[in-house]
């Protein structure tokens, strides 16, 4: 997995490292020149402009820029802060103007269409959050050093980064600040059956959905059966709906039904709670009393998050007691009404504080997932695409979550390998028009896949 590190950290990583700062910046700027080359395609006949600052994001780029020269490049240095009044032409131009220490108030230059590689982060873009300013330049590619900052993968990092390559320039990294979830990390994690696996070891209760939203049970459902849960058993409260034919029907009345739920439940390795049901005083009441006695790993999803939030001693009083692992699963409203604060731009502090004060795994939904858990070092998952925010989407992956919980993955990796086959899942589907049972279809091919590969 690649390491995230915040730019503060790095900075005091780097205070810490014994390679003196012209070697890191010899060998920051010749990683530069390597990826403007690959980015040419060649060095014969090609020109580059290198918009360099005063500080240390500028000396990576006049280093790039002699490198390249001695490679044959045609190459035009211009002062960021002296910049002439036409710029010479190019066929690729390396943003080297500033890096994590922008303070703001000033223009990048229109570059019209050529081709832009920034050195760490466009210029303009927050390392520590991916907040772009103004006039930050929308790179093809930008060559970081050591680790992946926050600000590529959150908010507009991503598409004003473009490709983001990662160079080792010799920093010794203490310990990330985040991991940026991958394929092999995800397939070391998923178990292999037991060959002498039985209907119960992975056995998901879901309680979703209720008259009008019976989707939701139905979307969860099927998600968990295809995520590998040997049974699934759904309550859509007050429902007289079928439950997919595979899963079992577990019919209860609209009101108190916990006790249904609760009865057998030792039964189960999981139970997901939450999706589409409802904000009714008794649904929350219900779902509270099933937070408080599940003997079983749980996700809570949707409506059993508003849940969690209206109650008088607050969502921290309900859960810290738990003796087995919870997921919350909060998108942005949700984390709202948990904490009563949307989060901020840093969303690997704002998961990271609500896991610290409920004691649970938090998967805190956006372009860019966050998995924070206390003790560990939280995960991002960026496997998932624009598609993805469609109805019910959620519920799929809440089913995901319970199934890869009953199937005895640890709660933050089980969040986690959760929201990367969900991205997964939406990159195998159409370009337009998907919808979250889309999803639910790609996923043994995704787990075939991810098993299949041996990188
Ligand atoms: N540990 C690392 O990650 C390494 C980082 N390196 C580079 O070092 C960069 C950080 O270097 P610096 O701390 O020198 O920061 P920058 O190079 O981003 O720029 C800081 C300088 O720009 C000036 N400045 C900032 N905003 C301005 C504005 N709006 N108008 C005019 N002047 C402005 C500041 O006064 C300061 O002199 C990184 O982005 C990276 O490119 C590499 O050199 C090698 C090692
Ligand atoms: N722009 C986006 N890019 C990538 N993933 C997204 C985007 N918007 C939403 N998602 C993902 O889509 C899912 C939406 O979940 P949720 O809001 O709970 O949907 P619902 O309640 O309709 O089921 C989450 O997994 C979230 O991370």
């Amino acid at each position: 997995m690649i390491q995230v590190v915040t730019p503060q950290h790095m900075q005091a990583i780097d205070d810490a490292s014994e390679v003196p700062l012209d070697e890191l910046i010899a060998r920051a700027g010749a990683a530069v020149a390597r990826a403007a080359i690959r980015q040419l395609g060649g060095t014969y006949g090609r020109r580059v402009l290198v918009v360099a600052g005063p500080g240390n994001n500028g000396a990576d780029g006049r280093v790039a820029a002699t490198r390249l020269r001695e490679r044959g490049v045609r190459v035009a240095v211009v002062d960021a802060l002296d910049l002439p009044e036409r710029l010479p032409r190019a066929d690729l131009v390396i943003d080297a103007a500033f890096g994590t220490g922008f303070r703001g108030g000033w223009q990048f230059p229109d570059v019209g269409a050529t081709p832009v590689l920034a050195v760490d982060v466009p210029t303009g873009l927050d390392a520590a959050t991916g907040v772009a300013g103004p006039s930050t330049p929308h790179a093809v590619r930008t060559v970081t050093f050591q680790a992946a900052k926050p600000g590529h993968v959150f908010a507009d990092g991503p598409a004003r980064c473009g490709d983001l390559e990662v160079v080792d320039i010799g920093l010794g990294v203490d310990r990330a600040d985040a991991l940026l979830v991958d394929a092999a990390a995800v397939r070391h994690w998923l178990p292999h059956r037991p060959t002498d696996a039985h209907k119960w070891r992975e056995a998901v209760r879901i309680v979703a959905g209720t008259p009008g939203m019976t989707g939701a049970g139905h979307l969860a459902t099927t998600a968990a059966q295809r995520a590998g849960a040997s049974l699934v058993a759904v309550s859509s409260p007050g429902v007289d709906a079928d439950a997919p034919v595979e899963a079992l029907d577990r019919r209860v009345p609209g009101f108190d039904w916990y006790t249904a739920v609760l009865d057998d439940l030792h039964r189960f390795r999981s139970l997901v709670i939450g999706p589409g049901l409802g904000r009714e005083e008794h649904t929350v009441a219900s779902v509270l009393r099933c937070v408080e006695d599940a003997v079983v790993p749980m996700v809570i999803d949707g409506d059993g998050l508003f849940a969690l939030a209206w109650n008088e001693a607050g969502s921290p009083a309900v859960l810290v007691d738990r003796e087995v692992p919870t997921v919350l699963t909060p998108h942005d409203g949700e984390y709202g009404l948990l904490t009563g604060r949307r989060p901020d731009d840093d969303r690997l502090a704002a998961a990271t504080s609500l896991a610290d004060t409920t004691g649970a795994t938090v998967l805190l939904k956006g372009p860019a997932t966050v998995v924070a858990t206390p003790g560990e070092v939280p995960l991002i998952v960026d496997a998932g695409d624009e598609r993805l925010a469609t109805a019910g989407t959620g519920d799929v992956l809440a089913g995901i979550i319970g199934a890869l919980l009953a199937r005895q993955i640890p709660a933050h990796r089980a969040a986690a390998a959760g929201a990367f086959v969900h991205g997964l899942a939406v990159q195998r589907c159409a370009s337009v028009g998907v919808i979250a049972g889309d999803l639910v279809e790609q996923l043994p091919a995704v787990f075939t896949d991810l098993l299949a590969t041996d990188a």
